[in-house]
């Protein structure tokens, strides 16, 4: 049985560096191949279905974000890990959010410290037990909060824990841009705005609209080839190598919080890319862009099954109920 199972392994290895090769000899930078080369990587990196895991071992998330006017964000972002396949997924929000996040759902884990005064200290109890980091979610733009958050990151960086940040906290890095540069665990997921923002912040220069993909390798450069998802029509990632762009067919829906979805879905993926990386499955490639890449994907794809039932009336909660079939078309078909 052992045997089998390591040979299971060697061959998932190899044809995870046979695909990685064919991924970065090929010069264009967005065809239908190169899709299914990544997607491959994807599924290389999802962790069986086992009897032998206990609770726990396939991902514990957590989201730093929510306060009194943002609960839903932090909830789609939590509620995304766990539907991915997290095993456990924790939200740090201020009290006043607490108890409302907790009545959306009974699943997830409610932590109402980000306004304590020993916000840090409270959140780092915790660190050692968490696979990864989404910053950002609902997390508002108070400067105490902000504060907290920039403390979060650096702990979390010492830990080696994979962080994707998202909206309010990519504010935190427009200002901050040191708290995540260089961070090869760190993955950033702006829209159009927030990366325009980021961009002229580090680039002191109004941004080239006209040429996206140069402008988020630029980007990706500058913050010391950090992982950079800019998202849009076609979602465009890149560690400042080359670009990829994830163009799996969504809808013209555009409901607040898809990219909630989104941060959540990454940060699982992340922790499972990076386990993967250190196990030797995947070699010679960034596991945060195929994290990315991931989450990009599944996110469009639950994207057009909602909107193929629901249409118009399409939101975020009818594509999280969607994200367990999108998920096994994509990845484990
Ligand atoms: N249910 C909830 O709790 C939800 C809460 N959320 C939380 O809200 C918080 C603030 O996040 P945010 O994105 O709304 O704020 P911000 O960056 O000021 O952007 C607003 C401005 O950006 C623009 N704009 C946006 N996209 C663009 C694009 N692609 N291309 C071009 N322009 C674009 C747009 O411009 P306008 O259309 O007004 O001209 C608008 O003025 C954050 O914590 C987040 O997590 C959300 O997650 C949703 C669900
Ligand atoms: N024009 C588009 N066509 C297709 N898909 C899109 C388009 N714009 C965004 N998306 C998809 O929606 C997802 C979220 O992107 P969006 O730009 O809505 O993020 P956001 O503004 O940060 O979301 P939120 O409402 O959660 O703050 C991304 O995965 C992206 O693939």
């Amino acid at each position: 049985m052992i045997r089998i199972v390591c040979a299971q392994l060697s061959a998932l290895k190899r044809s995870s560096s046979l695909v990685f090769e064919r991924y970065y000899s090929s010069g264009s930078t967005s065809h239908s191949s190169m899709d299914d080369d990544i997607l491959s990587l994807v599924k290389s990196i999802v962790p069986p279905l086992t009897s032998k895991k206990h609770k726990g071992q396939d991902g514990r998330i957590g989201i730093i974000g929510g306060c009194q006017d943002y609960t839903g964000a932090p909830y789609f972002a939590a509620i995304s890990a766990l539907k991915v396949g997290a095993d456990l997924s924790h939200v740090f929000c201020t009290k006043d959010a607490a108890t409302v996040i907790k009545s959306y759902s009974p699943e997830l884990i409610v932590h109402p410290v980000l306004d304590s005064p020993n916000a840090v200290e409270e959140i780092e109890k915790w660190l050692p037990r968490l696979h990864g980091l989404v910053v950002g979610p609902g997390l508002g733009r108070e400067d105490f909060l902000l504060k907290t958050a920039k403390e979060v990151i650096e702990k979390s960086k010492t830990r080696d824990i994979p962080i994707v940040i998202d909206a309010d906290g990519l504010w935190l890095v427009t200002q901050h841009p040191s708290v995540i540069h260089g961070y090869q665990k760190g993955i950033l997921t702006p829209n159009f705005m927030e990366f325009t923002r980021l961009y002229e912040a580090l680039h002191h220069e109004p941004m080239d609209s006209s040429d996206h993909q140069r402008s988020v390798l630029q980007l990706s450069v500058a913050m010391g080839n950090l992982t950079v998802v800019l998202k849009g029509e076609q979602d465009l990632i890149t560690d400042g190598s080359k670009v990829i762009s994830c163009s799996v067919e969504g809808s013209g829906r555009r409901c607040g919080g898809q990219g909630d979805l989104l941060s959540g879905s990454m940060g699982v993926l992340a922790h499972w890319a990076h386990a993967a990386s250190a196990a030797g499955v995947v070699r010679s490639v960034n596991p945060s862009v195929v994290a990315a890449f991931g989450a990009c994907s599944l996110t469009r794809q639950c994207n057009s099954q909602a909107f193929q039932r629901h249409g118009r009336s399409t939101t975020t909660s009818d594509m999280i109920q969607e994200i367990g079939s999108a998920f096994k078309k994509l990845f484990e078909s």
